[in-house]
C-alpha cells in the first residue's frame, strides 16, 4: 500500500495545505490513507480529486457570496444606511434623519432612498427583484387631514410598496423629470402597487393636468378632516416651527371687526375643498378619486382602510386585527409595523394638541366653510358631518 510519500508535501503539512487554498481536504484522520488508496486503485482519479476540491471550494465561495448578497438586500440596507450616513457631518446627519420623514427636498435622495429601502426589507425578495415603477396611486392630500396615519397603515399591505418620504414631485420637483421621480420608488414585484403621498399636490393647481400626463389611470387618494379643526392643526405645525408667529385669531381675519375672513392665508384655503376638487376633476373622473374622513381614520381605522383596499383592488388584508387604541397617545396604532414585529404609532408631531381658539372665531370659520362643505358632501355623494 502506498503511503503519504505519494501525496504532496502540501498536503501533509496543515499550514501549507491552508496556504493552498483548501485546509479542510484532509482535516480527518485517515483521510490521507484513502487519497493514497484511491490513487492506487485508479491512478488518473488524483487529477480528478483536486478538481473536485477547487470545485467544491469555488462553490462555497460562490454560496458565501450569495449570502452576503441575501443579507445586503433584505436586512443591512440599516447598516448601509448608517455607513453612508456615517461619513456625513454631525449636522448633515441630523438634517437628513429629520426630513425625511416628510419631504424629499432637502435630504439627500440617496440616503433617503436608503432609509426607503430599509422601510421595504421585508417585502423585498432576499435578491431584491422586482423593479421601480411610477405610482399607480396617489395620496394627494389633504395637509394634516391624517395622510401620513394612512400611508404607514397601508404599508401594512403585502401588495402595497411606498416610498416614505414626500416626494413633492408634481408640485416642486416637477422638473426634475419622471426619471428622477420613479428612481425614488421602491421596487415592486409584479401585482404591487407603488405608492407615495405628498399632501400639497390636491392645492397644486397644476398637480392634476402632471400627473394626468404621467399616466390617466392613476388612482387618487384624499384624506379630508373637518376644515377648522384642519386649519388650526396647520397653525399648530407652524407655531411649533415659529413661535412668534401672530395668533391663530389674527391671522383669520382681513379685517377681525367686519369679520372678513382672509382665504389668502393657506391654513384658511386648503379647507376649501369643493374649490380644489373642481380643478382635479378636469382631468379625472371622480370614480378615479377615493375619499377618505380623517376623523373617521382616527375612530374606525379598519373601516376607512377597507374602502381603501377595495378602492386599490386588493384583498382586504388589513382589518380590525391590525390595530389597537394607544391611551397615552390618544390615537390607533398599529399592533405590528411593516417589516417588524413591534407595535407601533405614529411620532410625535402627529397628534399635537392644539391651541385654545377664541369660539366665535371657531364659530365664524364653521359659518364660513359650511356653503364650501355642502357642496363638497354634494359632489363626492358622502356626508362628513362637519357642520353638525
Ligand atoms: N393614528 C394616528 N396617529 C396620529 N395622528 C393621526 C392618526 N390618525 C390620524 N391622525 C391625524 O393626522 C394628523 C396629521 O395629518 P397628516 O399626516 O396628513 O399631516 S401632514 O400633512 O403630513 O403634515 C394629525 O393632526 P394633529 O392632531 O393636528 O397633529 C392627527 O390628528
Amino acid at each position: 500500500m502506498k503511503t503519504h510519500s505519494s501525496v504532496p508535501s502540501w498536503q501533509n503539512d496543515p499550514t501549507a495545505r491552508a496556504q493552498h487554498g483548501c485546509g479542510s481536504c484532509t482535516d480527518h484522520p485517515g483521510t490521507g490513507m484513502a487519497f493514497s488508496r484511491i490513487r492506487k486503485l485508479d491512478p488518473p482519479s488524483r487529477g480528478v480529486f483536486r478538481k473536485a476540491a477547487v470545485m467544491l471550494c469555488s462553490l462555497l465561495t460562490c454560496l458565501f457570496l450569495l449570502h452576503c448578497l441575501a443579507d445586503r438586500c433584505g436586512t443591512s440596507p440599516v447598516r448601509a444606511t448608517s455607513g453612508r450616513a456615517a461619513g456625513l457631518p454631525e449636522r448633515t446627519k441630523r438634517l437628513a434623519y429629520e426630513r425625511t420623514e416628510e419631504s424629499f427636498i432637502l435630504a439627500p435622495p440617496d440616503l433617503v432612498a436608503g432609509r426607503a429601502s430599509r422601510r421595504f426589507a421585508g417585502k423585498l425578495s432576499p435578491l431584491g427583484e422586482g423593479s421601480k415603477k411610477l405610482p399607480q396611486a396617489l395620496i394627494i392630500g389633504v395637509k394634516k387631514g391624517g395622510t401620513r396615519a394612512l400611508l404607514e397603515f397601508l404599508r401594512v399591505h403585502p401588495d402595497i410598496r411606498a416610498v416614505g418620504a414626500e416626494p413633492h414631485f408634481f408640485d416642486r420637483n416637477y422638473e426634475n423629470g419622471l426619471e428622477w421621480y420613479r428612481e425614488l420608488m421602491p421596487k415592486t414585484l409584479e401585482g404591487q402597487i407603488t405608492m407615495e403621498k405628498t399632501p400639497s399636490y390636491f392645492v397644486t393647481r397644476e398637480a392634476p393636468a402632471r400627473i394626468a400626463a404621467m399616466s390617466r389611470d392613476t388612482k387618487l387618494i384624499v384624506v379630508v378632516r373637518d376644515p377648522v379643526t384642519r386649519a388650526i392643526s396647520d397653525y399648530t405645525q407652524t407655531l411649533s416651527k415659529k413661535p412668534d408667529i401672530p395668533s391663530f385669531e389674527s391671522l383669520t381675519f382681513k379685517n377681525r371687526t367686519t369679520g372678513l375672513i382672509d382665504t389668502s392665508w393657506s391654513a384658511v384655503q386648503i379647507g376649501i375643498y369643493a374649490k380644489h376638487l373642481d380643478n382635479w376633476l378636469q382631468y379625472f373622473p371622480m370614480e378615479q378619486i377615493l375619499f377618505v374622513s380623517g376623523e373617521r381614520l382616527i375612530s374606525d381605522p379598519a373601516g376607512e382602510l377597507g374602502r381603501v383596499q377595495d378602492f386599490l383592488g386588493l384583498k382586504r388584508i388589513i382589518t380590525d386585527k391590525h390595530f389597537y387604541f394607544n391611551q397615552t397617545k390618544g390615537f390607533p396604532c398599529l399592533k405590528k409595523a411593516e417589516g417588524s414585529s413591534k407595535p407601533h404609532c405614529l411620532g410625535k408631531t402627529k397628534g399635537r394638541t392644539h391651541p385654545n381658539i377664541d369660539p366665535e372665531v371657531v364659530q365664524r370659520l364653521r359659518d364660513f366653510y359650511r356653503p364650501f362643505n355642502m357642496k363638497f358632501y354634494q359632489m363626492t355623494g358622502r356626508f362628513f358631518g362637519w357642520d353638525d
